[in-house]
Protein backbone atom coordinates (compact mmCIF):
# COMPACT_ATOMS: atom_id res chain seq x y z
CA UNK A 1 0.00 0.00 0.00
CA UNK A 2 1.22 3.78 -0.80
CA UNK A 3 -0.93 5.58 1.39
CA UNK A 4 -1.87 8.72 0.53
CA UNK A 5 -0.62 11.42 3.24
CA UNK A 6 -1.48 14.81 1.61
CA UNK A 7 -2.39 16.63 -1.54
CA UNK A 8 -2.83 20.44 -2.21
CA UNK A 9 -3.59 22.48 -5.40
CA UNK A 10 -0.91 25.26 -7.11
CA UNK A 11 -1.59 27.79 -8.38
CA UNK A 12 0.87 30.10 -10.59
CA UNK A 13 0.70 32.50 -13.61
CA UNK A 14 4.01 32.20 -15.42
CA UNK A 15 2.26 34.43 -18.32
CA UNK A 16 -0.76 32.46 -18.16
CA UNK A 17 -2.36 30.56 -15.02
CA UNK A 18 -2.11 26.18 -14.25
CA UNK A 19 -3.78 24.67 -11.59
CA UNK A 20 -2.04 21.83 -10.23
CA UNK A 21 -2.34 19.16 -7.71
CA UNK A 22 0.48 17.68 -5.88
CA UNK A 23 -0.55 14.26 -4.10
CA UNK A 24 1.93 13.13 -1.13
CA UNK A 25 2.57 9.33 -0.31
CA UNK A 26 3.72 8.51 3.85
CA UNK A 27 6.82 7.22 2.12
CA UNK A 28 7.90 10.16 0.62
CA UNK A 29 6.76 10.16 -3.35
CA UNK A 30 4.55 12.64 -4.83
CA UNK A 31 2.78 13.06 -7.76
CA UNK A 32 1.70 15.92 -10.17
CA UNK A 33 -1.49 16.24 -12.09
CA UNK A 34 -2.65 19.48 -14.22
CA UNK A 35 -6.20 20.82 -13.44
CA UNK A 36 -6.23 23.51 -15.30
CA UNK A 37 -9.53 24.59 -17.44
CA UNK A 38 -9.27 27.65 -19.19
CA UNK A 39 -10.93 30.64 -18.19
CA UNK A 40 -12.59 28.74 -15.46
CA UNK A 41 -9.51 27.84 -13.35
CA UNK A 42 -10.51 28.44 -9.67
CA UNK A 43 -13.83 26.29 -10.30
CA UNK A 44 -11.21 23.08 -10.50
CA UNK A 45 -9.32 24.80 -7.39
CA UNK A 46 -12.51 24.61 -5.21
CA UNK A 47 -13.57 21.30 -6.60
CA UNK A 48 -10.74 19.27 -6.07
CA UNK A 49 -9.80 21.47 -2.48
CA UNK A 50 -13.39 21.50 -0.90
CA UNK A 51 -14.71 18.24 -2.57
CA UNK A 52 -11.57 15.62 -3.75
CA UNK A 53 -8.87 16.26 -1.60
CA UNK A 54 -10.80 15.29 2.00
CA UNK A 55 -12.18 11.99 -0.46
CA UNK A 56 -8.06 10.94 -1.09
CA UNK A 57 -6.48 11.25 2.53
CA UNK A 58 -5.53 7.31 3.67
CA UNK A 59 -6.10 6.07 0.43
CA UNK A 60 -4.02 3.32 -1.75
CA UNK A 61 -2.20 5.29 -4.12
CA UNK A 62 -1.98 2.49 -6.64
CA UNK A 63 -5.71 2.07 -7.10
CA UNK A 64 -5.82 4.27 -9.93
CA UNK A 65 -9.25 2.72 -11.26
CA UNK A 66 -10.87 2.26 -8.17
CA UNK A 67 -9.92 5.72 -7.14
CA UNK A 68 -11.03 7.50 -10.36
CA UNK A 69 -14.16 5.18 -10.33
CA UNK A 70 -15.01 6.63 -6.64
CA UNK A 71 -14.01 10.27 -8.10
CA UNK A 72 -16.68 9.81 -11.16
CA UNK A 73 -19.20 7.33 -9.62
CA UNK A 74 -19.03 8.67 -6.28
CA UNK A 75 -20.15 12.81 -7.24
CA UNK A 76 -23.42 11.36 -8.58
CA UNK A 77 -23.02 14.36 -10.84
CA UNK A 78 -21.25 12.79 -13.34
CA UNK A 79 -19.22 14.25 -16.76
CA UNK A 80 -18.76 17.93 -17.04
CA UNK A 81 -14.89 20.38 -18.06
CA UNK A 82 -15.21 20.98 -14.06
CA UNK A 83 -15.59 17.26 -12.27
CA UNK A 84 -13.52 15.81 -15.37
CA UNK A 85 -10.67 18.11 -15.22
CA UNK A 86 -10.25 17.65 -11.25
CA UNK A 87 -10.99 13.81 -12.01
CA UNK A 88 -7.60 13.89 -14.78
CA UNK A 89 -5.41 15.86 -11.90
CA UNK A 90 -5.85 12.68 -9.21
CA UNK A 91 -5.39 10.45 -12.08
CA UNK A 92 -2.21 11.67 -13.47
CA UNK A 93 -0.83 12.20 -10.27
CA UNK A 94 -1.50 8.25 -9.00
CA UNK A 95 -0.07 7.59 -12.56
CA UNK A 96 3.16 9.31 -11.95
CA UNK A 97 3.15 7.82 -8.19
CA UNK A 98 2.75 4.31 -9.88
CA UNK A 99 5.70 5.15 -12.53
CA UNK A 100 8.17 6.39 -9.57
CA UNK A 101 7.49 3.72 -7.75
CA UNK A 102 8.86 1.14 -10.12
CA UNK A 103 11.34 3.40 -11.35
CA UNK A 104 10.21 3.70 -14.82
CA UNK A 105 8.90 6.02 -17.25
CA UNK A 106 5.41 6.39 -17.28
CA UNK A 107 5.03 4.54 -21.04
CA UNK A 108 6.42 1.54 -19.80
CA UNK A 109 3.69 1.14 -17.71
CA UNK A 110 0.99 1.89 -20.47
CA UNK A 111 2.48 -1.24 -22.41
CA UNK A 112 5.42 0.17 -23.23
CA UNK A 113 6.71 2.70 -26.74
CA UNK A 114 4.70 1.75 -29.97
CA UNK A 115 7.02 4.09 -31.91
CA UNK A 116 10.19 6.26 -31.44
CA UNK A 117 8.59 9.60 -31.09
CA UNK A 118 4.86 11.31 -30.96
CA UNK A 119 5.25 13.58 -34.33
CA UNK A 120 3.51 16.63 -33.37
CA UNK A 121 1.93 19.69 -35.05
CA UNK A 122 2.71 23.74 -34.74
CA UNK A 123 1.05 26.32 -34.94
CA UNK A 124 1.75 29.02 -38.14
CA UNK A 125 0.16 32.22 -37.98
CA UNK A 126 0.43 35.29 -39.76
CA UNK A 127 -1.45 38.82 -40.30
CA UNK A 128 -1.89 37.52 -44.10
CA UNK A 129 -1.56 34.96 -46.08
CA UNK A 130 2.22 35.37 -47.10
CA UNK A 131 2.67 35.82 -43.44
CA UNK A 132 1.76 32.70 -41.93
CA UNK A 133 3.32 30.78 -45.42
CA UNK A 134 6.45 32.50 -44.09
CA UNK A 135 5.71 31.31 -40.11
CA UNK A 136 5.00 27.95 -41.68
CA UNK A 137 8.56 27.66 -43.52
CA UNK A 138 10.11 28.34 -40.61
CA UNK A 139 8.20 25.81 -38.67
CA UNK A 140 9.57 23.18 -41.46
CA UNK A 141 12.50 24.60 -41.04
CA UNK A 142 12.65 23.62 -37.41
CA UNK A 143 11.93 19.97 -38.46
CA UNK A 144 8.82 19.61 -38.42
CA UNK A 145 6.35 17.22 -40.24
CA UNK A 146 2.89 18.95 -39.70
CA UNK A 147 1.54 22.58 -39.80
CA UNK A 148 -1.75 23.91 -38.39
CA UNK A 149 -2.06 27.15 -40.73
CA UNK A 150 -4.16 30.00 -39.51
CA UNK A 151 -4.21 33.19 -41.54
CA UNK A 152 -5.92 36.77 -40.50
CA UNK A 153 -9.38 37.42 -42.48
CA UNK A 154 -8.84 40.45 -44.88
CA UNK A 155 -11.85 42.78 -43.59
CA UNK A 156 -11.64 41.55 -40.08
CA UNK A 157 -9.98 43.30 -37.47
CA UNK A 158 -8.62 39.91 -35.82
CA UNK A 159 -8.72 36.05 -36.06
CA UNK A 160 -8.59 33.34 -34.22
CA UNK A 161 -5.44 31.65 -33.80
CA UNK A 162 -3.38 34.59 -35.33
CA UNK A 163 -1.52 36.32 -32.66
CA UNK A 164 1.38 38.77 -32.45
CA UNK A 165 3.60 36.45 -30.24
CA UNK A 166 3.78 34.00 -33.32
CA UNK A 167 4.77 30.82 -31.18
CA UNK A 168 3.24 31.76 -28.22
CA UNK A 169 0.39 32.53 -29.08
CA UNK A 170 -2.20 32.50 -26.15
CA UNK A 171 -6.11 33.18 -26.37
CA UNK A 172 -6.78 33.94 -22.96
CA UNK A 173 -5.56 37.42 -23.07
CA UNK A 174 -8.27 39.47 -21.33
CA UNK A 175 -9.12 39.94 -17.29
CA UNK A 176 -12.86 40.65 -19.05
CA UNK A 177 -13.56 38.63 -22.54
CA UNK A 178 -12.16 40.29 -25.52
CA UNK A 179 -15.15 40.72 -28.01
CA UNK A 180 -14.09 39.53 -32.09
CA UNK A 181 -15.46 40.00 -34.81
CA UNK A 182 -16.55 37.25 -37.53
CA UNK A 183 -17.66 36.70 -41.19
CA UNK A 184 -17.80 33.32 -42.30
CA UNK A 185 -18.08 34.72 -46.17
CA UNK A 186 -15.16 36.45 -45.97
CA UNK A 187 -13.38 33.83 -43.75
CA UNK A 188 -14.68 31.34 -46.30
CA UNK A 189 -12.47 33.45 -49.40
CA UNK A 190 -9.56 33.29 -47.87
CA UNK A 191 -8.77 29.57 -46.68
CA UNK A 192 -7.95 28.07 -49.99
CA UNK A 193 -6.24 30.38 -50.72
CA UNK A 194 -3.86 30.00 -47.79
CA UNK A 195 -3.36 26.66 -48.74
CA UNK A 196 -3.02 26.72 -52.17
CA UNK A 197 -0.27 29.03 -51.16
CA UNK A 198 0.90 26.95 -48.36
CA UNK A 199 1.06 23.77 -50.82
CA UNK A 200 3.10 25.55 -53.18
CA UNK A 201 5.93 27.05 -51.09
CA UNK A 202 6.38 23.76 -48.86
CA UNK A 203 5.44 20.89 -50.76
CA UNK A 204 4.06 17.80 -50.87
CA UNK A 205 5.95 16.13 -47.52
CA UNK A 206 4.69 17.89 -44.87
CA UNK A 207 0.63 17.44 -42.95
CA UNK A 208 -1.26 20.82 -42.96
CA UNK A 209 -3.82 21.24 -40.51
CA UNK A 210 -6.62 23.94 -40.07
CA UNK A 211 -8.76 24.80 -37.15
CA UNK A 212 -12.30 26.07 -37.63
CA UNK A 213 -12.86 26.68 -34.59
CA UNK A 214 -16.77 25.62 -34.25
CA UNK A 215 -17.42 28.65 -36.58
CA UNK A 216 -19.61 26.92 -39.56
CA UNK A 217 -22.60 24.92 -40.47
CA UNK A 218 -22.89 22.07 -41.61
CA UNK A 219 -23.11 23.06 -44.82
CA UNK A 220 -20.27 25.38 -44.77
CA UNK A 221 -18.10 22.84 -43.51
CA UNK A 222 -18.64 20.59 -46.40
CA UNK A 223 -18.00 23.49 -48.67
CA UNK A 224 -14.72 24.33 -47.17
CA UNK A 225 -13.68 20.57 -46.58
CA UNK A 226 -14.22 20.12 -50.30
CA UNK A 227 -12.71 23.27 -51.46
CA UNK A 228 -9.15 22.13 -49.59
CA UNK A 229 -9.42 18.81 -50.62
CA UNK A 230 -6.97 19.71 -53.36
CA UNK A 231 -4.43 20.84 -51.06
CA UNK A 232 -4.33 17.06 -49.37
CA UNK A 233 -5.19 18.73 -45.43
CA UNK A 234 -4.38 16.14 -42.80
CA UNK A 235 -7.35 17.49 -41.04
CA UNK A 236 -9.78 19.77 -40.38
CA UNK A 237 -10.79 20.46 -36.61
CA UNK A 238 -13.84 21.49 -35.23
CA UNK A 239 -15.49 22.40 -37.94
CA UNK A 240 -19.02 23.10 -36.23
CA UNK A 241 -20.05 22.66 -32.76
CA UNK A 242 -20.45 19.15 -31.86
CA UNK A 243 -23.13 19.38 -29.57
CA UNK A 244 -25.12 18.13 -32.16
CA UNK A 245 -23.23 15.09 -33.83
CA UNK A 246 -25.40 14.52 -36.23
CA UNK A 247 -24.29 17.27 -38.07
CA UNK A 248 -21.24 15.64 -38.85
CA UNK A 249 -22.90 13.17 -40.93
CA UNK A 250 -23.99 16.02 -43.37
CA UNK A 251 -20.48 17.09 -43.42
CA UNK A 252 -19.22 13.95 -44.59
CA UNK A 253 -21.66 13.89 -47.38
CA UNK A 254 -19.79 16.42 -48.85
CA UNK A 255 -15.93 16.14 -48.12
CA UNK A 256 -13.53 13.36 -48.12
CA UNK A 257 -11.25 15.98 -45.78
CA UNK A 258 -10.55 14.11 -42.49
CA UNK A 259 -12.27 15.43 -39.57
CA UNK A 260 -11.03 16.11 -36.10
CA UNK A 261 -13.31 16.92 -33.65
CA UNK A 262 -13.02 16.93 -29.47
CA UNK A 263 -10.90 19.55 -27.45
CA UNK A 264 -13.98 20.26 -25.45
CA UNK A 265 -15.12 16.57 -24.87
CA UNK A 266 -14.67 15.76 -21.63
CA UNK A 267 -15.73 11.73 -21.90
CA UNK A 268 -16.35 8.93 -23.84
CA UNK A 269 -19.69 9.58 -24.25
CA UNK A 270 -18.77 12.73 -25.79
CA UNK A 271 -17.20 10.46 -28.32
CA UNK A 272 -18.95 7.40 -28.65
CA UNK A 273 -21.43 8.53 -31.54
CA UNK A 274 -18.73 10.14 -33.50
CA UNK A 275 -16.58 7.06 -33.87
CA UNK A 276 -18.94 4.46 -33.97
CA UNK A 277 -20.53 6.21 -36.74
CA UNK A 278 -17.22 6.51 -38.39
CA UNK A 279 -18.17 10.38 -38.33
CA UNK A 280 -15.04 11.41 -37.34
CA UNK A 281 -11.23 10.84 -38.82
CA UNK A 282 -9.35 12.07 -35.52
CA UNK A 283 -10.30 12.52 -31.63
CA UNK A 284 -9.05 15.39 -29.88
CA UNK A 285 -9.96 14.47 -26.46
CA UNK A 286 -7.17 15.26 -23.76
CA UNK A 287 -5.85 14.24 -21.08
CA UNK A 288 -6.47 17.24 -18.65
CA UNK A 289 -10.44 17.87 -19.73
CA UNK A 290 -11.31 14.08 -20.20
CA UNK A 291 -10.79 12.37 -17.21
CA UNK A 292 -6.78 11.55 -16.93
CA UNK A 293 -5.01 9.21 -18.60
CA UNK A 294 -7.46 6.01 -17.23
CA UNK A 295 -9.99 7.76 -19.12
CA UNK A 296 -8.51 8.60 -22.43
CA UNK A 297 -7.19 4.81 -23.10
CA UNK A 298 -10.85 4.20 -22.79
CA UNK A 299 -11.65 6.12 -25.64
CA UNK A 300 -8.99 5.78 -27.51
CA UNK A 301 -9.28 1.53 -27.39
CA UNK A 302 -12.70 2.40 -28.68
CA UNK A 303 -11.26 4.59 -30.90
CA UNK A 304 -9.13 2.05 -32.46
CA UNK A 305 -12.15 -0.29 -33.22
CA UNK A 306 -12.84 2.16 -35.70
CA UNK A 307 -9.95 3.12 -37.56
CA UNK A 308 -10.21 6.61 -35.81
CA UNK A 309 -6.59 8.13 -34.39
CA UNK A 310 -5.97 10.48 -31.73
CA UNK A 311 -5.04 13.52 -32.64
CA UNK A 312 -4.35 15.28 -28.52
CA UNK A 313 -5.47 19.22 -27.87
CA UNK A 314 -1.94 20.40 -26.65
CA UNK A 315 -2.49 24.21 -26.62
CA UNK A 316 -0.42 25.90 -24.04
CA UNK A 317 -3.29 26.37 -21.92
CA UNK A 318 -2.44 22.47 -21.06
CA UNK A 319 0.62 22.95 -18.91
CA UNK A 320 3.96 21.09 -19.18
CA UNK A 321 2.17 17.72 -16.99
CA UNK A 322 -0.09 17.20 -19.34
CA UNK A 323 1.95 17.47 -22.36
CA UNK A 324 4.17 15.11 -20.16
CA UNK A 325 1.11 13.03 -19.26
CA UNK A 326 0.20 13.03 -22.96
CA UNK A 327 3.09 12.05 -24.64
CA UNK A 328 3.47 9.08 -22.33
CA UNK A 329 0.29 8.33 -23.76
CA UNK A 330 0.44 8.80 -27.12
CA UNK A 331 3.71 7.00 -27.28
CA UNK A 332 1.98 3.78 -25.75
CA UNK A 333 -1.49 3.43 -28.20
CA UNK A 334 -1.68 1.80 -31.19
CA UNK A 335 -3.43 4.40 -32.68
CA UNK A 336 -1.69 7.60 -32.72
CA UNK A 337 -2.41 10.05 -35.33
CA UNK A 338 -0.69 13.21 -34.30
CA UNK A 339 0.26 15.28 -31.16
CA UNK A 340 -0.52 19.02 -31.11
CA UNK A 341 2.25 21.27 -29.52
CA UNK A 342 2.04 24.87 -29.08
CA UNK A 343 5.51 25.84 -27.49
CA UNK A 344 5.57 27.31 -23.33
CA UNK A 345 7.44 29.88 -22.77
CA UNK A 346 10.41 29.98 -21.06
CA UNK A 347 8.69 31.19 -17.78
CA UNK A 348 6.46 28.43 -17.84
CA UNK A 349 9.11 25.69 -18.67
CA UNK A 350 11.18 26.89 -15.85
CA UNK A 351 8.09 26.54 -13.26
CA UNK A 352 7.50 22.89 -14.87
CA UNK A 353 11.17 21.69 -15.67
CA UNK A 354 10.43 18.22 -17.79
CA UNK A 355 12.20 15.64 -19.07
CA UNK A 356 10.29 15.84 -22.82
CA UNK A 357 12.36 16.81 -25.89
CA UNK A 358 11.39 17.76 -29.12
CA UNK A 359 13.55 16.72 -32.56
CA UNK A 360 12.81 16.60 -36.29
CA UNK A 361 9.17 16.95 -35.75
CA UNK A 362 8.62 14.41 -32.68
CA UNK A 363 8.35 14.63 -29.19
CA UNK A 364 10.09 12.27 -26.95
CA UNK A 365 9.02 11.78 -23.26
CA UNK A 366 12.17 10.69 -22.26
CA UNK A 367 12.66 8.22 -19.24
CA UNK A 368 12.76 10.01 -15.92
CA UNK A 369 10.58 7.41 -13.83
CA UNK A 370 7.16 8.60 -13.73
CA UNK A 371 5.73 11.68 -16.06
CA UNK A 372 9.06 12.95 -16.00
CA UNK A 373 8.01 16.82 -15.15
CA UNK A 374 8.46 18.83 -11.71
CA UNK A 375 7.48 21.74 -10.11
CA UNK A 376 9.22 24.41 -8.77
CA UNK A 377 7.18 25.47 -6.35
CA UNK A 378 9.30 28.47 -4.96
CA UNK A 379 9.23 30.11 -7.98
CA UNK A 380 5.33 28.85 -9.10
CA UNK A 381 4.49 31.51 -5.94
CA UNK A 382 6.35 34.53 -7.51
CA UNK A 383 3.52 34.28 -10.44
CA UNK A 384 0.05 34.97 -8.39
CA UNK A 385 -3.10 33.88 -10.47
CA UNK A 386 -4.26 37.12 -12.85
CA UNK A 387 -7.83 36.34 -14.10
CA UNK A 388 -7.82 36.55 -17.81
CA UNK A 389 -11.12 34.97 -20.17
CA UNK A 390 -11.22 33.58 -23.69
CA UNK A 391 -12.38 35.78 -26.36
CA UNK A 392 -16.19 35.64 -27.11
CA UNK A 393 -16.85 36.41 -30.80
CA UNK A 394 -19.83 38.54 -32.51
CA UNK A 395 -20.93 38.39 -36.18
CA UNK A 396 -20.85 42.23 -37.61
CA UNK A 397 -24.04 43.05 -36.83
CA UNK A 398 -23.60 42.12 -32.93
CA UNK A 399 -24.54 39.03 -32.93
CA UNK A 400 -22.83 36.82 -30.43
CA UNK A 401 -21.57 34.10 -32.33
CA UNK A 402 -19.40 30.85 -31.23
CA UNK A 403 -15.44 31.20 -29.91
O1 LIG B 1 -6.82 23.71 -31.24
C1 LIG B 1 -6.44 24.46 -30.38
O2 LIG B 1 -5.34 24.45 -29.88
C2 LIG B 1 -7.39 25.55 -29.94
O3 LIG B 1 -8.66 25.32 -30.30
C3 LIG B 1 -7.07 26.05 -28.57
O4 LIG B 1 -6.16 27.10 -28.74
C4 LIG B 1 -8.23 26.51 -27.71
O5 LIG B 1 -8.81 27.64 -28.24
C5 LIG B 1 -7.73 26.78 -26.33
O6 LIG B 1 -7.04 25.68 -25.86
C6 LIG B 1 -8.86 27.15 -25.40
O7 LIG B 1 -8.41 27.18 -24.10
MG1 LIG C 1 -8.82 23.69 -31.63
Amino acid sequence: MLKIKDARVVVTCPGRNFVTLRIETADGLYGLGDATLNGRELAVVSYLTDHVIPCLIGRDAHQIEDIWQYLYRGAYWRRGPVTMSAIAAVDMALWDIKAKAANMPLYQLLGGACRTGVMVYGHANGQTIEETVEEALRYQALGYKAIRLQSGVPGLPSTYGVSGDKMFYEPADGALPTENVWSTAKYMRTVPKLFEAARLALGDDVHLLHDVHHRLTPIEAGHLGKSLEPYRPFWLEDATPAENQEAFRLIRQHTTTPLAVGEVFNTIWDCKDLIQNQLIDYIRATVVHAGGITHLRRIANLADLYQVRTGCHGATDLSPVTMAAALHFDLSIPNFGVQEYMRHTAETDAVFPHAYSFKDGYLHPGDAPGLGVDMDEALAAKYPYSRAFLPVNRLEDGTLYNW
